[in-house]
């Protein structure tokens, strides 16, 4: 019969119990950990991970309560409260199973044992947990991912020369495990590219978890990185996973990688190299199978120059790197892509075919684009919106000099003065959202929402 690879660790005050519950757990897990004393309980704890803990609930002589087999339970659960404990006693009766149950405990096995019995349980408690692990898993990645079913299509427009270098670069990557870093300015599809990375690759079938680091406060990034202990700090209720725990054998996508703080950067490092993490509070080390693909807008070359990005860092999280050309630059996809959202937004919004006239094309391919296809997509969206008629006609972004003159207008209306300053700063930082809010001094989130609230 297969070994199974895990750890189990029993405590009893009797060497005989050991001795007969190691030769019999030895034959079916690969690891069993012996205490004669619960005091030592913490310590095996530290230093590793138990899929089950086998524990007596009387272990002074005459001792026949039960008491002390509960408060063995709570510290177990107060260092891990997923830890699995099953129960152990000679004198067990319904009430105090169901106590035990109520506390935290997994089942209750009566002394003596059959072998059958005692095996049927560790397994069915182990599967059980694991399940549990997994729908937790499952839950938190889904509350993430929340987000991400707004998005409208997962399409991939892209038939231009200065695309299809992207393409190669892709299709001899995916496959692989190498580290990968996205560069363009904001709005090019970097993250489309990046989820393209993982529908490529040999983790398809697993997690692919976006998090963008611009929009997490830097007090938060150690914590939902590696996530933290019950009790890390005065917001911990709760043992958390991290993004790289939750991201195990998928892919995890650092979007905004420039936003990371010098300090983080080189637990990151630590974590990418040895791929271990640790989290905020916790002792022990955790290994993590991820394949990390990383996106900026910022220039990392320059800030490793100006000392703000650690050039090892970037090393490491640059094995293969792409840059993705702005929208200017790929002008054969402008036509596919108006083409494609404005069919998508006349299906949302049920408004029948739209067409672009000739002159009006000229003028969509000749505009500078700052926002990239995030802009091209919400500008076809209003403009389906709002065109009479079957042909779209656009508002495109006033230049910089005509943003300037319109910036000088007198006017007391704060909402106005908001909005004009907003567009000016994107202008100002040709479409790069983190620049623009950074000068504004805003966060990316709260500068997005307000570009949806004045439909910039
Ligand atoms: N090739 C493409 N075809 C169609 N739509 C695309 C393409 N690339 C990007 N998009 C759309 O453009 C928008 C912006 O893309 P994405 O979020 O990937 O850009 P980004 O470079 O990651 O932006 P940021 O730097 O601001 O995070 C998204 O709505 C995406 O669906």
């Amino acid at each position: 019969m297969a070994v199974i690879d895990k750890s189990i660790l029993v405590v009893d005050d009797n060497a005989e119990i050991l001795i007969a519950t190691k030769m019999l757990l030895k034959q079916h897990y690969k690891r069993v950990v012996t205490l004669d004393n619960p005091h030592n309980i913490s310590d095996a704890m530290e230093k590793e991970s138990f899929s089950l803990i086998l524990l007596d609930m009387n272990f002074t002589r005459e001792s026949t309560s039960g008491a002390e087999g509960f408060y063995w339970l709570k510290q177990i659960k107060a260092i891990d409260e997923d830890a699995v404990v099953v129960l152990f006693t000679a004198f067990g009766d319904m009430s105090m199973a169901v106590d035990a149950i109520k506390q935290g405990a997994s089942d209750f096995v009566l002394k003596p044992w059959q072998n059958e019995k005692l095996l049927a349980t560790v397994a069915n408690c182990i599967d059980l947990s694991a399940q549990r692990q997994k729908s937790k898993k499952l839950n938190q990645i889904a509350a993430l991912s929340l987000a991400d079913q707004n998005r409208p299509f997962e399409n991939l427009i892209a038939k231009s020369p200065a695309m299809e270098q992207v393409f190669t670069t892709l299709e001899k990557a995916a496959k692989t495990d190498a580290n990968v870093l996205i560069l363009g300015e904001s709005g090019t599809g970097k993250e489309v590219i990046a989820r393209e990375f993982h529908k490529q690759s040999l983790r398809a079938n697993d997690t692919f978890l976006s998090v963008d680091m611009g929009t997490i406060a830097s007090s938060l990034f150690e914590s939902e990185l590696f996530g933290h202990a019950k009790g890390a700090f005065t917001d911990a209720k709760e043992n958390k996973q991290g993004r790289f725990e939750l991201a195990d054998t998928g892919t995890l996508f650092l979007d905004e990688i420039g936003n990371i703080p010098l300090e983080l950067q080189g637990k990151l490092l630590t974590a990418i190299q040895n791929r271990v993490i640790t989290p905020v509070g916790g002792s022990k080390e955790i290994s993590v199978d991820i394949r990390l693909i990383t996106a900026t807008n910022m220039n990392l070359y320059d800030m490793v120059r100006e000392g703000s990005f650690r050039q090892d860092l970037l090393y490491r999280i640059n094995t293969v790197e792409i840059t993705l050309p702005a929208l200017r630059d790929r002008p054969q996809d402008i036509p596919l892509l108006i083409e494609f959202y404005a069919d998508l937004y006349s299906k949302k919004y049920k408004l029948g075919h739209k067409t672009v006239s000739d002159k009006t094309m000229a003028q969509l391919l000749a505009y500078d684009w700052p926002g990239n296809i995030r802009e091209l997509q919400h500008l076809v969206e209003r403009s389906v919106i709002l065109s009479d008629g079957e042909q779209l006609q656009f508002q495109l972004m006033p230049s910089q000099e005509t943003q300037s003159a319109a910036a000088q207008l007198d006017t007391y209306d704060l909402a106005d003065i908001e909005q004009m300053t907003i567009e000016r700063a994107i202008a100002d930082f040709k479409g790069n959202i983190s620049h623009a809010a950074k000068a504004l001094g805003i966060t990316r989130a709260s500068l997005y929402r307000k570009m949806e609230k004045y439909g910039v």
